[in-house]
């Protein structure tokens, strides 16, 4: 039996998502605000597309008028930079959101610095990063994969993490990076790891806050995890298994997670953990942006 708490990114993403309704009930009251959410997604993947229809149907239960915009997979990069340049104007919308990965023939750096930075609610655009990285976080616009672990780590540890060792395995624009700029500004003391680092089990089982973002089921074992620590699964990972003969998916993390659970404080699952925070925090990102 595992000893660990079990986060549940799930039920704490729709008490998010219930502050946020009531939040937005008070802005169309008050000031006749609805937040707007545009979502663009290019190509037919599967995994994006179920992505961005919670993405909608989250926007719509909070009560922002949400709009998706559909592309083929052959779209030419001009296309979509027009489509983000009507967005930009558009007073309706607060923030636009570019799904990810794109078609390999599109520049995601192009496409995603195109957006302005005041409705850039994913957090990408270079504004928003330096504003993070230099500690002006409340001006900035946070990564919602990050945003999210982050909240869950504070509801573990508190605020203020003077004294506590943060290993992020995994150094991603979208999360490690800034992952780490976050429990730095924290006092956490922060190692990013990755494919180049020595001894990374070692390295591992120094954290009191382990953050496994680096896309390999199950890479990280039980004996990697410190006893009592904080482990943050972000990992999505579709694998094959296949049960009396018959092939089947199944959805798992970057840890082991049985095994780490018997170590860790407390975990999160796959799925149920940080996936649904993302969602959630796209929401309070559009809700900030609607508010400002
Ligand atoms: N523009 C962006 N693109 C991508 C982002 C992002 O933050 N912005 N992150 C990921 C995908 N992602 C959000 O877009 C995302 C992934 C997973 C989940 C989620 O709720 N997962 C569920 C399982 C769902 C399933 O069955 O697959 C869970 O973990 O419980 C939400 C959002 C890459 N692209």
């Amino acid at each position: 039996m595992p000893t660990a708490e079990r986060i549940d990114g799930k039920a704490k993403a729709a008490e998010i998502a219930e502050s946020i309704r009531k939040d937005v009930a008070v802005l169309k009251n008050e000031r006749g605000i609805t937040p707007g959410l545009a979502v663009v997604i290019v190509g037919h993947d599967p995994a994006s597309q179920v992505y961005v229809r919670n993405k909608k149907r989250t926007a719509e239960s909070c009560g922002f008028h949400s709009v998706l915009h559909e592309l083929d997979a052959d779209t030419r990069q001009d296309e979509v930079l027009d489509l983000i340049a009507e967005l930009n104007n558009d007073p309706a919308v607060h923030g636009i959101l570019v799904q990810l990965p794109l078609p390999k023939h599109l520049d995601e750096q192009l496409v995603t610095q195109s957006i302005v930075p005041h409705k850039d609610v994913d957090g990408f655009h270079f504004e928003n990063i330096g504003r993070l990285t230099a500690g002006d976080i409340d001006n900035a616009f946070v990564p919602c994969t990050p945003a999210g672990c982050m909240l869950m780590i504070e509801d573990q540890l508190g605020r203020d993490l003077s004294g506590l060792n943060a290993v992020i395995v995994g150094r991603s624009n979208i999360v490690g990076k800034p992952m780490a700029a976050l429990l730095l500004a924290a006092n956490a003391t922060v190692t990013i790891c990755h494919s180049r680092t020595k001894e990374l089990p070692q390295v591992a089982r120094h954290a009191d806050i382990l953050v496994a973002a680096v896309g390999r089921p199950e890479m990280i074992r039980g004996d990697w995890v410190k006893p009592g620590a904080v482990v943050i699964d972000v990992g999505i990972n579709r694998i094959e298994v296949v049960t009396d003969g018959e092939k089947r998916h199944r959805l798992t993390g970057d840890v082991a997670y049985e095994e780490a659970a018997n170590v860790a404080a407390a975990i999160t699952p796959v799925p149920g953990g940080v996936g649904p925070m993302t969602i959630a925090m796209l929401m309070a990102n559009t809700l900030k942006s609607a508010s400002s």
